[in-house]
């Protein structure tokens, strides 16, 4: 599982390996430059056929290095490079500023502003080196309006200018996905559109991706991404075997992948446990879900019907009794109870529901806040491991929203909460809104996952997974993976029954490699049936996903 980086580790990656006399920081700037122009022309061979123009923005610290050093090599390839500098080259940084000196003997420097950048002919390459993991604020206005989506149009025929941003499209910031504003606030993930920046077509980062180009608007402004070996040896850039649960100093994406190389089948069977084929259906797991009242009992449907597809050898909804003649006319292979508001829970869910889930269609409630307490009551004795998987999704956790402490007091290391924003920002507002300016969600989750002492699973595009201890990973439904159209009401339901289902066999892998397997496994779904989803064409997916997977 490829590793992502915050800034601070990237550049203690840089220190010590400097430190200790394995590479300088020069040749460091060499090989990304380097990587950078390799990575370019492999992108568009079409490139390497007759050399053009280029325009490389530098700024004033070592991504503005690594631009001199693009320019450089493009010049020695016989292209034609117009370099623009924001700031003094007196006070570049010393590697930089040997990039700087290297260019400037056999050309000029222009300084970077609007008038200068755009009044020169149009590029064929537009190479943003301004900043990278050094941004420390909101983007200097010559720079912001050099790379405005409006500027550019002072070009005839910009579309056909290839945008390449090194290391990140400068102003975005690389530990949280955002873009510091002049506000002192954020633009966030699905509010209105920074429409200042220009999207890269081409984002080329060094020796492992960086949280920001993952999380929040990253995605969307890096374009395509690709990573290069710039030779920090001993660095991590992989994290643990599929399977293993996390580091919890470190950040992985949720993915199939080994050392390079794909190993999904390895990762579901890791996950889901080895295929018992003496079982019975109670060695799958029994899964219970709480379903609403009358005419509010989809929800809970949906997400029953998940669990049952996942593998579970069995499902129980339970309802209140006015519901049950709603649910007996819709499901068949679930099994269907009845519980009364005096009735004892065991007179439903013996001491083999394995997995429980509930919150889906059930209503913000005193009942509701009352039957989570009794479940999360339920614990087994002796080891955690022996305490049945409780899924708390939906009204599960907005009834706990005047008093999250109350539900936080309960949740044990077998609980799994899985909030969309809205019901996030309602258990946790200091993690949430303003708060998350400087925050990545990453940190975010991290802390109400050790606030509440279970594991947190937020909802997203860049959906962020983490357990008390620190570990954390990014589940991310883009780079090739997008899937937009599973943003529809009762996705989420189905992802809680996912979970429920995938955790409920006797031998499954822990709560949290299974979150993460259920992540990869919704979003395979939704990018198989593709455009026009509905939630209920998602449990119907499932079994093509596992085929297709090599279950
Ligand atoms: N680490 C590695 O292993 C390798 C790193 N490499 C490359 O180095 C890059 C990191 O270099 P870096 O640390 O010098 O940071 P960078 O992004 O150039 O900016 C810092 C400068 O910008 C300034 N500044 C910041 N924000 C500003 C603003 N809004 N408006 C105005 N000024 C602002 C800031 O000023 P200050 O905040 O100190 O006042 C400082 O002068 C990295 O992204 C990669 O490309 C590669 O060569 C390979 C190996
Ligand atoms: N842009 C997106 N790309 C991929 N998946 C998304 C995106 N936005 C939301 N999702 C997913 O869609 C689901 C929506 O869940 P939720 O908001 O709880 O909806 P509901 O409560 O209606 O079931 C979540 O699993 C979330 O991760
Ligand atoms: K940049």
């Amino acid at each position: 599982m490829t590793e992502l980086l915050s800034s601070d580790q990237m550049r203690a990656f840089e220190k010590v390996a400097i430190s200790q006399g394995a590479v300088t920081g020069l040749d460091l700037m060499e090989r990304a430059g380097q990587g950078v122009v390799d990575t370019v022309l492999a992108h568009w061979p079409a490139l390497s056929k007759g050399a053009q123009e280029a325009l490389v923005l530098c700024g004033p610290g070592n991504n503005g290095g690594d631009g001199f050093v693009i320019a450089r090599l493009l010049r020695d390839a016989g292209w034609a490079v117009r370099v623009h500098l924001w700031g003094d080259p007196a006070d570049l940084p010393p590697d930089a500023k040997v990039n700087f000196d290297r260019w400037s003997e056999a050309d000029k420097v222009l300084s970077l502003d609007p008038e200068s950048v755009f009044t020169g002919p149009r590029p064929a390459l537009f190479i943003d080196a301004v900043f990278g993991i050094g941004l420390s604020r909101p983007l200097p206005d010559a720079v912001a309006q050099v790379l405005n989506v409006a500027g550019m149009k002072a070009w005839k025929s910009s579309h056909e200018i290839k945008r390449i941003a090194v290391d990140c499209p400068s102003g975005l910031d690389l530990d949280t996905g955002l873009i510091p504003t002049d506000m002192g606030a954020v633009e966030k993930a699905g509010s209105a559109w920074p429409a200042t920046l220009n999207t890269a077509h081409l984002t080329v980062t060094f020796h492992a991706p960086k949280l920001g180009h993952y999380l929040a608007l990253g995605p969307t402004l890096c374009g395509e991404l690709r990573v290069v070996d710039i030779g920090l040896r001993g660095a991590a850039r992989e994290q643990h075997m599929v399977g293993h649960d996390p580091d919890p100093q470190r950040v992985r994406l949720a993915e199939p992948k080994f050392c390079g190389r794909h190993v999904t089948r390895l990762w579901l069977r890791s996950a889901m446990g080895k295929p018992n084929l003496t079982g019975h259906k109670f060695n799958f797991g029994h899964v219970a879900v709480f379903a609403g009242g009358v005419g509010r009992g989809g929800a809970g449907r949906l997400a029953a019907r998940a669990a049952l597809r996942s593998g579970a050898g069995l499902v129980t909804v339970i309802c209140p009794p006015a519901a049950l003649i709603e649910n007996a006319c819709q499901l068949n292979a679930i099994m269907l109870r009845a519980l009364k508001p005096d009735q004892p829970l065991s007179d439903v869910a013996d001491h083999r529901v394995s997995a429980f889930c509930l919150g889906p269609g059930m209503g913000v409630s005193d009942r509701t806040r009352a039957l989570v307490g009794e479940v999360l009551e339920r614990r087994a004795g002796d080891h955690d491991l022996d305490d049945p998987v409780v899924v708390l999704d939906a009204d599960a956790l907005g009834s706990f929203a005047q008093d999250p402490q109350r539900l936080f007091d309960r949740t044990h290391p077998r609980v799994i909460l899985t909030p969309h924003e809205g019901e996030f920002e309602r258990l946790f507002p200091d993690l949430s809104g303003a708060a998350r300016a400087k925050m990545s969600k990453v940190d975010a989750v991290r802390r109400a996952a050790a606030r509440a002492g279970c594991i947190v699973l937020l909802k997203g595009g860049d959906t962020v997974i983490a357990d008390p201890q620190g570990g954390a990973a990014v589940h991310a439904a883009s780079y090739g993976r997008e899937a937009p159209w599973l943003a529809t009401a009762g996705a989420g339901d189905v992802l809680a029954g996912l979970i429920a289902g995938l955790a409920a066999p006797f031998n499954s892998a822990s709560l949290f490699c299974v979150a993460e397997l259920a992540a990869y496994l919704h979003v395979e779904a939704a990018r198989r049936f593709g455009p026009g989803l509905i939630a209920e064409d998602l449990p119907e997916e499932l079994p093509k996903v596992f085929r297709d997977l090599g279950l």
